[in-house]
């Protein structure tokens, strides 16, 4: 069966993106990414050392493998663009995550700032992923400015707390056209699997992998969540039903038993 998820022109297997932060040991990081088969990860220009191999986040990610920087430190559009050039000047490839954050307690995007920086950048060719608050209206100004994908946050970035924004993206999912990629707050394996069974198209991850005691067993872990959850989608979820429905109803022997004769 082909279910591959393209975005900018690109063919992927795999629906796990993954973040380069927070690991313990940045050798663990092409470790983690063989095995979960992810195909995007994201990395802060802020971790980027041209000068300096040893101290260069880039240097291990395994080649294949796309290089999606991300906006993080920008607090409005001009940040952000400019950040997203010096990147694609660096030579790290023409994907972007759009994170335009002016709140430091939640972490909170702003997401006129990000459509703002998404219409600016989408002109000159990169291939835009904007990191948002769930909102509809929003969004599809989003899909009408060229976005790529729009991926909107379940809870608060670093904090594990799971989808407390299921609703809302849930409407992303059923009125958009382009992908839903559910970015920040996936605390488990298990909400990976319910934002693809919702029909997400892909879900990014970092703290959840990087702060595990295993981070190489949860990003396996995370994999199959991911493929379980797309599979249990492709295949349809049966309806959920206020009251009990008997799983064999009755027929037969069991009829006329129930009746006296
Ligand atoms: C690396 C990155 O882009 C994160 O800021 C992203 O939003 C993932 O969030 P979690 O760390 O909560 O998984």
């Amino acid at each position: 069966m082909n279910d591959s998820l393209v975005i900018g022109g690109t063919s992927l297997e795999s629906r796990l993106v993954l973040g380069t932060g927070k690991f313990p040991d940045r050798h663990l990081i092409p470790r983690v990414i063989a095995e979960s088969k992810a195909q995007v990860v994201t990395v802060a220009l802020r971790r980027v050392n041209l000068a300096n191999p040893e101290d260069n986040v880039l240097s291990y990610i395994p080649e294949g493998v796309v290089v999606m920087p991300n906006t993080s430190g920008a607090r409005c559009a001009e940040e952000a663009v400019r950040i997203a050039r010096l990147a694609r000047a660096a030579g790290c490839g023409n994907w972007v995550k759009i994170e335009i954050v002016p709140d430091q307690v939640y972490l909170m995007p702003d997401n006129q700032e990000t459509l703002r920086a998404t219409e600016i950048l989408v002109k000159e060719g990169f291939v835009v992923l904007p990191y948002v608050l769930p909102d509809l209206v929003i969004g599809r100004k989003l899909q009408d400015a060229g976005a790529a994908a729009v991926m909107p946050l379940g809870a608060p970035i670093g904090s594990n707390r799971g989808l407390k924004t299921a609703e809302l993206i849930r409407m992303l999912v059923e009125e958009l056209e382009v992908p839903i990629i559910v970015d920040a707050g996936i605390g488990r394996p298990s909400e990976a699997a319910a934002a693809m069974e919702m029909g997400c198209a892909a879900v990014l991850v970092n703290t959840a992998v990087a702060t595990a005691g295993d981070p190489v067993g949860m990003a396996r872990a995370f994999a199959l969540a991911v493929e379980a959850g797309r599979r249990a989608f492709l295949a349809g979820l049966g309806p959920v039903r206020e009251y009990a429905e008997a799983s064999s109803p009755l027929t037969g022997f069991l009829a006329e038993l129930e009746q006296g004769t």
